[in-house]
């Protein structure tokens, strides 16, 4: 470990050692997909042959295969790992660490209750960090006046549960999660715990029974002048710029800095006004926190992710204020974790993989990406300011503005986030994050790398946001359309990885980012792949080479070697067996009736008939959809387009598996079993993984199974897949 500057380093990075057995895997698969190619060149079928079509499609299918496998190396390639040292950054920096401001987002009262989000709130507002420093901003996209008075009780509710946290050390600093925990609290302060259990729970009852009744009532309103926002007709949809600053950080009174600033916010919106979802919100907090505090530093969260380890800004701060690698770093990214993972997962949703090996591999190529919550920014490169190399970087505050009343700050805020501010502007454009995109996080992490910054990832032990994943199949499909979609159109827009890219940022990053941006097309080959080899089975064609053919060797390599590799892989970064399993379910579906459609809605897009939606991912469910979450239950449920996608291919596979055995073992003769055996398998494999829809569709009676309506068409499209002419 090098000294720097004649100091030590804020934090160290380690590489993946013995990746030698790594690259030969790797050039022997590329061996086995080349010789497959020449398979298929060689073999085509001769005119009056059976199969030409079907059999161009699967080179064309396996073409697609090879060379996405090969990106998807990028993502394997070269992992690295960081530490930070805290101690060294508090020694060097005691006070003179730099403001930091805490931007969380919400967007409607429903689908995200106020009690949740100000949980959120609670646990950043509780960081170990000086809180004279510390700003958190709530942006409110839904403009509720119940997520407001839930963000005032929460600013009372802070005087108590921040010094406890501070004196007890608790995590995690969410008080809902906190108490959820089967704890009689820390062992020297239980009278204390059991004080401030009972305010929490108040704090709870008040603000879920006014969620639940929708109004606040008058009593309430006197509480507090923010109250007078909404007394006229103030809609989400239709209102007029809110700021309100519910705790002021200059408050000579509160001269002992209990309390960091907390600031209510609702940008102003009418129907005809387009407010570009998230990144329209954050683009206003940038504005508004500008005027109150200006902070160095930026944290993003989600209103469902809660800081569930109260150090990660130190830990931030040890990349941005290392004197040798800190002035280039514009980004540092947390991983994503979610609390409510069952033990198999059967959704997909603890992304093991992707936060244990794809963002430390993203990470050696000069950054991962912006993936929304959890991520901690420098200011100045998320206003879009090129890296510059020439100038020293050093965190110069902002004098305090002592003079203003809070409540002219306030006016001059809303200034700032009306509906016209950002006309004529570059905001959305050059400055902030980027607009028109379904992913304005990876859109706008991906123009500050090729600005000339690093990113880097961090991934402590105790993980540091905590969110709430998706308990329906129908919520998670439509999450991974929003995102392929936006990936996909980052490859189409001027930002492209490909091309605006170019020399901008390494080789292997831009790998990275064409094996994200272009999983949508992996749908249609693999739609190709379990549709097409099942109905030619049936009809006795064989469209691939005989078990006893020499050309079978790479085939079977190719398929054994990768599943072996990312068995290995998955189990090392925890997956159970029967998780992996669900895994491989839940990424045929998202080929199948997600990716799909995003690149219809792109295409949508580009002739101009469609206009990008966000589809906020709800965070709650009823009682009963959650048990049977609970219990790794799919819940199915309603009868939509991506549904019968599912449903089709899983009863076509089966039905060509029987018949095609039928013609094979009575009419064909057994003989031909080994020219089959590949569309054989595939048959099987597609059958056995949509086990759970059968049973959706034949066993289950509750409201979750597949309606019977969705299995008949289903039934009736795999009659027509099979009556089609062939080729
Ligand atoms: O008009 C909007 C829409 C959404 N949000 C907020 O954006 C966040 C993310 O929305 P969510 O529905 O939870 O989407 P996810 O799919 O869970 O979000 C992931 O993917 C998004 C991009 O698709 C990123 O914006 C998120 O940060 C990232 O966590 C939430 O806090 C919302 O309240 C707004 O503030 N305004
Ligand atoms: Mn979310």
């Amino acid at each position: 470990m090098g000294v720097r500057g004649g100091k030590l380093p804020l934090f160290e990075t380690k590489v993946k050692k013995g990746r030698k057995w790594y690259k030969l895997y790797v050039l022997s698969v590329l061996l086995a997909i080349s010789l497959i190619l020449v398979y298929r060149a060689l073999h085509f079928p001769t005119n009056g042959e059976k199969g030409r079509w079907a059999w161009f499609g699967l080179s064309m299918a396996e073409i697609w295969f090879g060379f996405y496998w090969i990106l998807t190396q990028s993502t394997r390639w070269n992992p690295v790992y960081r530490h930070t040292f805290k101690d060294r950054l508090l020694m060097r920096y005691k006070d003179n660490l730099p403001a930091v401001d805490v931007f969380v987002c919400t967007a409607d009262p429903k689908k995200e209750p106020p009690i949740m989000v100000i949980n959120t709130v609670l646990s950043v507002m509780a960081y170990e960090y000086p809180t004279k420093k510390l700003s958190v901003y709530l942006s409110d996209d839904g403009c509720s006046d119940i997520t407001f008075y839930a963000l005032l009780e929460a600013s009372r509710f802070a005087e108590a549960w921040i010094p406890f946290c501070k004196k007890y050390k608790i995590e995690p600093r969410s008080p809902g999660a906190y108490f959820k925990e089967p704890s009689f609290g820390p062992d020297d302060g239980l009278l204390d715990w059991m004080d401030i259990k009972r305010l929490y729970e108040g704090m709870e009852n008040r603000i879920t029974s006014m969620a639940n009744s929708g109004v606040v009532s008058d009593d309430m309103r006197k509480l507090h002048r923010g109250f007078s926002e909404w007394n006229g007709t103030a809609t989400a949809r239709d209102h007029n710029p809110i700021v309100q600053i519910l705790i002021d950080g200059r408050d000579r009174a509160r001269e002992d800095h209990v309390l960091p600033t907390l600031v209510y916010m609702a940008r102003e919106k009418r129907p005809n006004q387009h407010h570009n979802f998230k990144a329209g919100a954050m683009n206003s907090m940038l504005r508004v926190s500008s005027e109150i505090r200006n902070g160095a530093i930026i944290l993003n969260v989600d209103c469902d992710m809660y800081s569930n380890n109260s150090e990660t800004i130190k830990d931030a701060l040890c990349f941005f204020m290392d004197e040798e690698q800190g002035h280039e770093i514009a980004f540092i990214q947390l991983p994503q974790h979610y609390n409510n993972i069952t033990k198999n997962d059967p959704y997909g949703n603890s992304f093991q993989a992707l936060k244990e090996i794809d963002f430390h591999a993203l990470d050696g190529h000069g950054g991962p990406m912006y993936i929304g919550s959890g991520c901690y920014h420098r200011r100045e490169s998320l206003l879009g300011k090129k890296y510059d190399q020439t100038k020293t970087r050093e965190f110069v505050e902002r004098e305090r503005d002592y003079k203003s009343t809070s409540l002219a700050l306030e006016e001059r805020a809303k200034n700032l986030i009306t509906c016209n501010f950002e006309d004529n502007t570059q905001w959305g454009n050059e400055v902030g994050l980027k607009y028109g995109c379904p992913v304005e996080d990876a859109i706008t992490g991906l123009s500050i790398q090729c600005n000339g910054w690093k990113s880097m990832y961090f991934n402590p032990q105790q993980g540091g946001f905590l969110g709430v994943a998706p308990v329906t199949l129908q919520h998670v499909l439509m999450q991974h359309k929003r995102w392929s979609e936006g990936e996909f159109q980052i490859l189409l827009s001027k930002y492209s990885p490909i091309s605006y890219g170019h020399k901008k940022i390494t080789f292997g990053l831009q790998m990275c980012y064409a094996t994200y941006c272009l999983r949508a097309v992996c749908s249609i080959p693999t739609l190709y792949y379990v549709i097409i080899p099942p109905i030619y089975f049936l009809h006795g064609i064989s469209l691939f080479p005989d078990v006893s053919d020499s050309w079978f060797l790479p085939f079977a390599y190719a398929i054994t070697v990768t599943s072996t590799y990312s068995l290995i892989e998955s189990l090392e970064v925890g997956y159970t067996l029967k998780g992996l399993w669900n895994e491989q379910r839940i990424w045929l579906y998202k080929r199948l009736a997600a990716y799909p459609f995003a690149l219809f809605d792109t295409a949508l897009k580009q002739i101009g008939i469609a206009k990008s939606a966000f589809v906020i991912t709800a965070k709650v469910a009823s009682d009963e959809v959650l048990k049977r979450y609970e219990k790794e239950i799919i819940e199915f449920g309603s009868a939509s387009v991506p549904f019968v996608i599912i449903a089709t291919v899983a009863v076509l596979s089966p039905i060509c598996l029987i018949m095609g055995l039928w013609m094979l073992l009575v009419v064909q003769g057994v003989g031909l079993m080994g020219s089959m055996l590949a569309q054989v398998i595939i048959c099987g494999v597609v059958t056995l993984i949509n086990l759970p829809v059968y049973e959706a569709i034949l066993v289950r009676q509750d409201a979750g199974r597949i309606p019977t309506f969705v299995a008949l068409i289903s039934l009736t499209l795999s009659y027509v897949a099979y009556a089609l002419p062939l080729d």
